[in-house]
C-alpha cells in the first residue's frame, strides 16, 4: 500500500442507505446514471460560476462536457466531467457522510417495509451511492480545478463499510465515476442501452452527453466506433425551448433532475414573460414534503440561470418562505452574470421576477383547486395535506396577496366534523345560516381539543358550522385573517357570546333576565376567585356543561398563550373569564344551596373555574388542591347519601 493510501469507514447512515438502496432500488436500477450524469453536470455549473470570479479556473478547457464510455472486456462503465472536481478532503467529506439536512429524520422515518422505504428515498435522493445498485466497486479519480495534476485523488469502494482515497495523477481537472458492474448487469456494456438511458432520463441536460460514434459495418456484421463522438442527449436548456415541443415526460425528468426527487411532480407551469422585465420561468409543485420543510433556512429549490447559465441553487430571494416547496427555474435576461447574492438582495428586477413567480404558483394552485375535474381537485387535496401548514404561513407573510390566499386555505369544521381540512371560507359563507354575519372557529392544540370544546355546545344545537383549527400556524393565520368576503372572523371562545340576527328575541329577553337573576351568585363566585379570574358571567352558550371559560374580546386566547409560552417566548399574563351555564344542575345547585355552612361554596366556585380551564386545554396551577377538592366533595356527597 502506498504511504498516502488510507482507509476509512463510512458513515454509519452511508451503509444503511447503501443496503437499502441496493435492495429496494433494484427494479429502477437505470437511475444510477441520471444520478451520476446530474452530479458531473452539477459540478459542471460549479465550475462555470466559480470561473465567473476566476477565470483561470477554466485553463484551457473552457467547453464543459461529460462523457460516458464502457469497456466490455473490463465490464466497466465511466461517466466523467471536466467540471469543478474533488479535493482529498472533498472526497473523503463528500463521499463517506450524508451531509443532507433531514439526515436523522430521513432514517427515523424508514419502516423496514421495502415498497414504502424505497418511495422514501426517492424523496430523499439517492444520489452517487446508487452506483451500487449495479456495482460491486466504484472508483472515483477526480482533479480539483486550480489544483495540480500530481493532487488529484483516488477514490475506492466495494460498498460494505469502507473507502479509500489515495493521492494520485490525473490529466484534467474534473472527475471520472466508474462502476465495475456486478454480475449479471452486462446487458448495461452496450452502446444502445446507454443511449437509451440517457435520452430518457438525461434529455434535458444543457451539457453535451458524448458517446463514441459506432456505424454499422457491413463486413463484420456489427457496430464499429468511427473514433469520433456525438452528442447522445439535446443539449440545450429544457425551459428556453417552446412549450408545444416539451412533452409530459421531458418535464417530469427535468424535474427529477433538479428537485432530485424520485417521483413526478404534483404540477408544474411554465411560462415566459415578456415586457419590461423578461424572464423564463419553469416551476414545479413536489408530490411530498421534504424532510426539511419545517426548517425555515433549509434550502429553497429555485435555481437562478441567466440568459441560461447556471448562476445559483438556492435563490432564496425568489420565492417567499411560505412557497419554499416550489421547485425550478428562473432563467432572466435582465442581471449581470457576475451577481452575487449581495446584490440579488437589493435589486428590484429580483423584486418584480419574485412577485411574478409567486402569482404563477398562486395561479397554478387555483387551477388545481377550482378545476371540474376530480383528478385535478384530488390533487389539491394532497397539495393541502402536504403543504398545507407551510402555505398558511402566507397569510401573515404576503400582504400582497392575501386575499388569494385566503381563498386558498383549506380547514376542518364541525360541517364533516372529520380532522380532514378540506373546508374553504368560500364553501362556510355558503353554508352560512340566515342572519349569520360572521365566521365561527375555535382554536385548540389537537382536533379532539377542538371538536370537544364546550365553546361549541350552542352552535350545535342550532347547527351553526364552526372552523375547528388545531394547526400551531392557525393562531398566526387568525391574527392576520380578521375578515374573508365581508364577514369577521370570530373566536367562539372570545369575547361575550353575540349570535346576532343567530338569536331570535325570546332567547335575548332569557338570556338578560338569566343575567339578574344569577346577579347575586356571579358576584359572590367572583369574590371567591379574586384575582384568578378577570370576571364571572352568565352564559347561553353551553347545554351540557356547566361552566367555561373565555377571553376578552382583545386579549389573548388561551391556547395562542400556550403555544407562545411553549416556544420560550413570553406570553402577557391574562386572565380569563368564567362564564356559567344557568341551567345545569350544578350550577342551579350552588344557586339554591350555596348558603348553607357545609355547602363548600368556595370549592364548588373553584371547581368550575378549574374544569372550565382543563376542558379548554389549559392546565392548572394547583392541580393538588384540584384533586383534594374533588375528593372532599365525593365524600360531602357520599355522607349525604348515606
Ligand atoms: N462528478 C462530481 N464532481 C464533483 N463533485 C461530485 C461529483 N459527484 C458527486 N460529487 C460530490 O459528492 C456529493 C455527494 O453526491 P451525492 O450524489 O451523493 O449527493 P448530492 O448530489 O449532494 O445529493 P442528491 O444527488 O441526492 O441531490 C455532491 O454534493 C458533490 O459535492
Amino acid at each position: 500500500m502506498s504511504e498516502n493510501k488510507q482507509t476509512l469507514g463510512f458513515q454509519a447512515e452511508v451503509k444503511q442507505l447503501l443496503n437499502l438502496m441496493i435492495h429496494s432500488l433494484y427494479s429502477n436500477k437505470e437511475i444510477f446514471l441520471r444520478e451520476l450524469i446530474s452530479n458531473a453536470s452539477d459540478a459542471c455549473d460549479k465550475l462555470r460560476f466559480a470561473a465567473l470570479n476566476e477565470p483561470a479556473l477554466l485553463g484551457d478547457d473552457p467547453d464543459l462536457k461529460i462523457h460516458v464510455s464502457f469497456d466490455k472486456a473490463a465490464r466497466t462503465i465511466t461517466v466523467s466531467d471536466n467540471g469543478i472536481g474533488l479535493s482529498r478532503e472533498e472526497a473523503v467529506e463528500h463521499l463517506g457522510t450524508i451531509a443532507k439536512s433531514g439526515t436523522r429524520e430521513f432514517f427515523a422515518a424508514l419502516t423496514g417495509d421495502q415498497t414504502k422505504d424505497a418511495h422514501l428515498i426517492g424523496q430523499f435522493g439517492v444520489g452517487f451511492y446508487s452506483s451500487y445498485i449495479v456495482a460491486d466497486k466504484v472508483t472515483v479519480v477526480s482533479l480539483r480545478a486550480g489544483l495540480p495534476a500530481d493532487q488529484a485523488v483516488k477514490w475506492e469502494s466495494s460498498g460494505e463499510g469502507e473507502f479509500s482515497v489515495e493521492t494520485v495523477k490525473k490529466t484534467g481537472r474534473g472527475t471520472d465515476v466508474t462502476l465495475h458492474l456486478r454480475e449479471g448487469e452486462d446487458e448495461l456494456l452496450s452502446s444502445w442501452k446507454l443511449r437509451q438511458i440517457i435520452r430518457k432520463y438525461s434529455d434535458h441536460i444543457t451539457l453535451p452527453i458524448l458517446m463514441k460514434q459506432e456505424k454499422w459495418d457491413e463486413e463484420k456484421k456489427e457496430q464499429v466506433e468511427t473514433g469520433e463522438e456525438e452528442t447522445v442527449n439535446q443539449a440545450s436548456a429544457l425551459w428556453a425551448r417552446p412549450r408545444s415541443e416539451i412533452s409530459d415526460e421531458q418535464y417530469q425528468a427535468f424535474y427529477k433532475h433538479i428537485a432530485h426527487d424520485f417521483e413526478d411532480p404534483l404540477a408544474y407551469v411554465h411560462a415566459r414573460v415578456e415586457g419590461r422585465q423578461e424572464y423564463t420561468q419553469l416551476l414545479y409543485i413536489p408530490q411530498h414534503a421534504p424532510f426539511d420543510l419545517w426548517d425555515r433556512n433549509a434550502r429553497h429549490g429555485i435555481q437562478l440561470y441567466v440568459r441560461r447559465v447556471f448562476i445559483m441553487d438556492d435563490a432564496e430571494k425568489l420565492m417567499p418562505l411560505y412557497l419554499r416547496f416550489v421547485r425550478g427555474v428562473v432563467d432572466t435576461n435582465d442581471l449581470p452574470l457576475n451577481v452575487s447574492r449581495e446584490i440579488l438582495q437589493e435589486s428590484k428586477d429580483i423584486e418584480a421576477i419574485r412577485g411574478g413567480c409567486v402569482k404563477k404558483v398562486l395561479g397554478l394552485l387555483e387551477g388545481l383547486a377550482n378545476s371540474e375535474e376530480a383528478a385535478e381537485k384530488e390533487k389539491y387535496a394532497r397539495f393541502w395535506q402536504e403543504f398545507g401548514r407551510v402555505f398558511k404561513e402566507g397569510v401573515g407573510e404576503d400582504f400582497a396577496n392575501k386575499e388569494r390566499i385566503a381563498k386558498l386555505l383549506r380547514f376542518a369544521s364541525t360541517h364533516t366534523d372529520t380532522p380532514e381540512e378540506n373546508v374553504s371560507l368560500a364553501d362556510y359563507v355558503g353554508r352560512m345560516k340566515d342572519g349569520q354575519e360572521k365566521i365561527y372557529y375555535v382554536t385548540a392544540e389537537t382536533f379532539t381539543a377542538a371538536r370537544n370544546s364546550p365553546h361549541l355546545e350552542i352552535f350545535r344545537k342550532k347547527g351553526i358550522e364552526v372552523l375547528l383549527l388545531s394547526d400551531r400556524v392557525d393562531e398566526w393565520v387568525v391574527g392576520y385573517l380578521t375578515e374573508f368576503d365581508g364577514k369577521t372572523l370570530q373566536s367562539v371562545a372570545k369575547g361575550g357570546l353575540d349570535l346576532g340576527g343567530l338569536e331570535d328575541a325570546a332567547e335575548k329577553q332569557e338570556a338578560e333576565q338569566a343575567a339578574g337573576e344569577y346577579k347575586a351568585l356571579t358576584e359572590k363566585i367572583k369574590a371567591v376567585l379574586g384575582e384568578k379570574v378577570k370576571d364571572v358571567r352568565v352564559t347561553h352558550r353551553l347545554t351540557d356543561s356547566p361552566a367555561c371559560i373565555v377571553a376578552d374580546e382583545h386579549d389573548m386566547g388561551g391556547n395562542l398563550a400556550r403555544i407562545l409560552k411553549a416556544a420560550g417566548q413570553k406570553a402577557p399574563e391574562m386572565k380569563p373569564i368564567l362564564e356559567i351555564n344557568p341551567k345545569h344542575p350544578a350550577v342551579l345547585r350552588l344557586k339554591y344551596e350555596g348558603e348553607g355552612a357545609d355547602s363548600h361554596f368556595d370549592d364548588w366556585a373553584n371547581l368550575l373555574l378549574e374544569q372550565a380551564t382543563l376542558a379548554e386545554g389549559g392546565t392548572l396551577d394547583d392541580p393538588a388542591g384540584f384533586v383534594k377538592r374533588i375528593n372532599e366533595l365525593m365524600l360531602a356527597l357520599s355522607g349525604k347519601s348515606n
